[in-house]
């Protein structure tokens, strides 16, 4: 049975009221369209035809610019301070929600319906110790959509969008024109906010000072592991440690599909003192500004200084890398959110080719700064194709270390999987354990941030 539910006419009738027009709504409940041929309803199609409806409940989201946004709540009730930011993805929110480096942030999806595959079960039996989405609870503060589904279908959903964030109380806004929403945060920037809720929306917009504002906290203590745990401790591979920021749960299970034993340790764990019992180091994502960490950007950098092992940073592992390595970092206009941004590779090592084009999937608002001048033992690995950022950074050759970061995610989830052999270039060099260094440089384009530039034609 096909139904389309029409959003304007479900707002005209309700749910109910538009079952029964379409004639699905008889004496005994939902029935077949086609009454010669009236085959009962599973228990599935029914609750699947009758959704758990959100109570109509005004919501406003507040900008600390000035502007505010008037639609429906969904999901939690309760008002919420974080910062604005939207991301262009069209699938996997429950995997972004999920990722803690969305932490303190109320998240703007550009795609117009959000919802319509639903929310699966977060327990999974593939990987022990690990859920199935990218952390144990959603991480954003709040949600934006232009039109959320409330009804859902796909074969592992077993709530809908809106029982999801009712449960861990992320308020969720409806009906609000997130095109001129994004517009706004494009061109000012990632804007402080709140959504506000119930009867918080007659009241006025907060004062300025009673925002909140996260990039001020140190959230990667809020999301890091409290304690080291080791995940495939019978794994015939190297053994990686893991600094904690805020691991997204796909990047651990990439290391142990790879058969690394991994052991993830805190965000502030003394790694120097350790270091001789693993193979190579890991450096994960996580919420906030990289600056919040500079006790752990030192500490790496004396693991640089003194230990020839692997190391691979990603996103927030990255920046910590780059500042570690002496670089700078700064904080982007609107960052770039999204699975479909573009980089072009600038050295080949492993399974990346300098020359190429890799589209990725990210989630940040800080950035290491491109200068013509890269610090000693250090080159560009990758460049962003649309807006000239540093993807990338790497040892060079000559410097006899074997040190990659990244600001993309090669473990996805969401978004393309065309950077995840790099998790295979890893292992194997830690495996490799002293083996020789093998990536190379594109010749002419081994740095000079002003040559890049030339080479991608855009603007930092
Ligand atoms: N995904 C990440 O690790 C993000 C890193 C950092 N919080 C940023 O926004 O730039």
């Amino acid at each position: 049975m096909l139904i389309s539910l029409s959003k304007h006419a479900i707002r005209a009738r309700g749910i109910q009221g538009h079952f029964k027009s379409l004639g699905l709504i008889g004496k005994r409940g939902i029935t077949s369209t086609n009454p010669k041929s009236a085959i009962p309803l599973s228990n599935k199609e029914t609750a699947l035809l009758t959704p758990i409806l959100p109570p109509k409940i005004p919501a406003v989201l507040h900008l600390k610019t000035g502007q505010s946004y008037a639609g429906h709540n969904f999901g939690g009730t309760n008002s919420k301070f974080g910062e604005t930011v939207f991301s262009t993805s069209i699938t996997s929110y429950t995997d972004s929600m999920t990722d803690p480096s969305y932490l303190g942030q109320i998240l703007v999806f550009t795609s117009p319906m959000i919802g319509n595959y639903g929310v699966p079960s977060n327990s999974s039996t593939a990987f022990p110790g690990l859920p199935f989405l990218e952390s144990d609870k959603i991480q954003c503060t709040g949600v934006v959509v232009s039109d959320v589904a409330l009804k859902y279908s796909h074969y592992q959903a077993v709530e809908s969008l809106h029982e999801w964030c009712a449960r861990y109380d992320i308020p969720g806004i409806t009906g609000v024109d997130t095109r001129a929403i994004t517009s706004l945060l494009r061109d000012q920037g990632t804007t402080l906010g709140q959504l506000a809720i119930g009867d918080d929306t007659f009241k006025p917009p907060p004062s300025s000072e009673e925002y909140w504002d996260p990039s001020k906290e140190n959230l990667i203590a809020l999301v890091s592991t409290p304690k080291p745990y080791t995940l495939n401790i019978n794994g015939k591979g190297p053994k990686i440690a893991v600094l904690d920021f805020g691991s997204k749960a796909n990047i651990l299970r990439s290391l142990v599909k790879r058969d690394a034993v991994v052991t993830v340790l805190p965000w502030d764990y003394d790694f120097n003192s350790v270091r001789d019992s693993f193979d190579g180091l890991f450096l994960s994502n996580g919420p906030g500004d990289p600056k919040m960490i500079m006790d752990t950007a030192a500490t790496v950098r004396k693991t640089i200084d003194e230990w020839d092992k692997p190391i691979f940073g990603i996103c927030m592992g990255h920046q910590i890398l780059g500042l570690a390595a002496g670089m700078e970092a700064y904080r982007m206009t609107f960052g770039n959110r999204g699975h479909n941004q573009p980089v072009l590779a600038l050295a080949s090592s492993g399974s990346i080719k300098a020359g190429r084009v890799y589209v990725t999937s990210q989630n940040h608002q800080y950035a290491l700064k491109l200068t013509e001048d890269f610090p000693d033992g250090w080159a560009p690995f990758f460049i962003n194709c649309n807006d000239s950022s540093v993807e990338g950074i790497i040892s060079t050759p000559e410097s006899g270390k074997r040190i990659w970061g990244v600001q993309f995610h090669p473990e996805s989830a969401g978004g393309p999987l065309d950077t995840i052999e790099m998790f295979t270039d890893f292992v194997n060099e830690c495996q490799g354990g002293k083996a020789e260094s093998k990536h190379t440089m594109i010749p002419g384009q081994v740095m000079g941030g002003a040559e890049t530039v030339a080479v991608v034609g855009g603007k930092v």
